[in-house]
């Protein structure tokens, strides 16, 4: 991390969470104080009303997992990013490898997402991430480079982007690349990055994830390019998701 970019922790709750959840969340609220880094969290779209109005006047931010590339239409069953921002959410995920794989989403159509996101004054955090076999291959860096540029639309900037890296094969496993490994791969978005838009790189986040644990958050959010982290699983209990972000520093 550098003193440029702020540390993002997100938690990414995924489809879990029922208005009961309620507690937990406010759990986090709760517990910010000392924290440096910006905190956010991900609920399910049923929630993030409710959410967002639970933590107005409080720094913890809520944000979507998706939206349709639509400001509105005949789309059964899609949110809009004018809709998640009418919600009071602030940023939306984008490209999680959950959605790239239960709904065939490809890079054309996560661009036009963050666009949509853009459009709607959301913050995109797009996720990018190599397959088990693509890492043995020793593709990691070449499959990231590839969905950061076929991804990411032109004009991004420090405050209009979040990369999350977020290898496939340590999502949900308990497993976690080296920091070496994460060093390199973010050092390869990083350079993407700063091909494609200049200086302005130097203030994107890139955030890990997969797996990130109480345990483990320290000596991966001191890797260099390492800006923050997505938490999945961990995200649910708020003593955990305080504990990794008071990790951030
Ligand atoms: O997919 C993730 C966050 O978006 C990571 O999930 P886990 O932290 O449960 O591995």
């Amino acid at each position: 991390m550098t003193a440029e970019r702020r540390p993002l922790i997100a938690g990414n709750w995924k489809m879990n969470g029922l208005r009961a959840a309620k507690s937990e969340l406010r759990a986090v609220a709760a517990g910010l104080a000392g924290i440096s880094a910006e905190t956010m969290i991900c609920p399910p779209f049923t929630l993030i009303g409710a959410f967002a109005s639970d933590v107005a006047g409080t720094e913890l931010m809520i944000g979507g997992q998706d939206c349709h590339p639509a400001e509105s239409g005949a789309h059964t069953g899609d949110i809009s990013a004018e809709m998640l921002r009418d919600a009071g959410a602030v940023a939306v995920i984008l490209g999680h490898s959950e959605r790239r794989i239960d709904h065939q989403e490809g890079d054309a159509i996560i661009k036009a997402k963050v666009k949509a996101a853009w459009r709607a004054g959301l913050l995109p955090v797009v996720c990018v991430g190599e397959t088990l076999v693509e890492r043995d291959a020793g593709e990691a860096c070449a499959v990231v480079t590839r969905q950061v540029r076929q991804s990411v639309p032109e004009g991004a900037t420090a405050a209009n982007l979040v990369i999350a890296y977020e290898p496939i094969w340590a999502i949900g496993t308990g497993r976690t690349p080296t920091t070496d490994d994460v060093a390199e791969v973010h050092g390869a978005i990083r350079h993407i990055l700063t091909e494609r838009f200049g200086a302005e790189a130097n203030g994107i986040r890139i955030l890990y994830g997969g797996s990130v644990k109480p345990d483990n958050a320290a000596a991966l959010l001191a890797v260099s390019d390492v800006d923050g982290a997505l938490v999945g699983g961990a995200s649910l209990k708020a003593a955990d998701f305080l504990a990794i972000a008071r990790a951030a520093g």
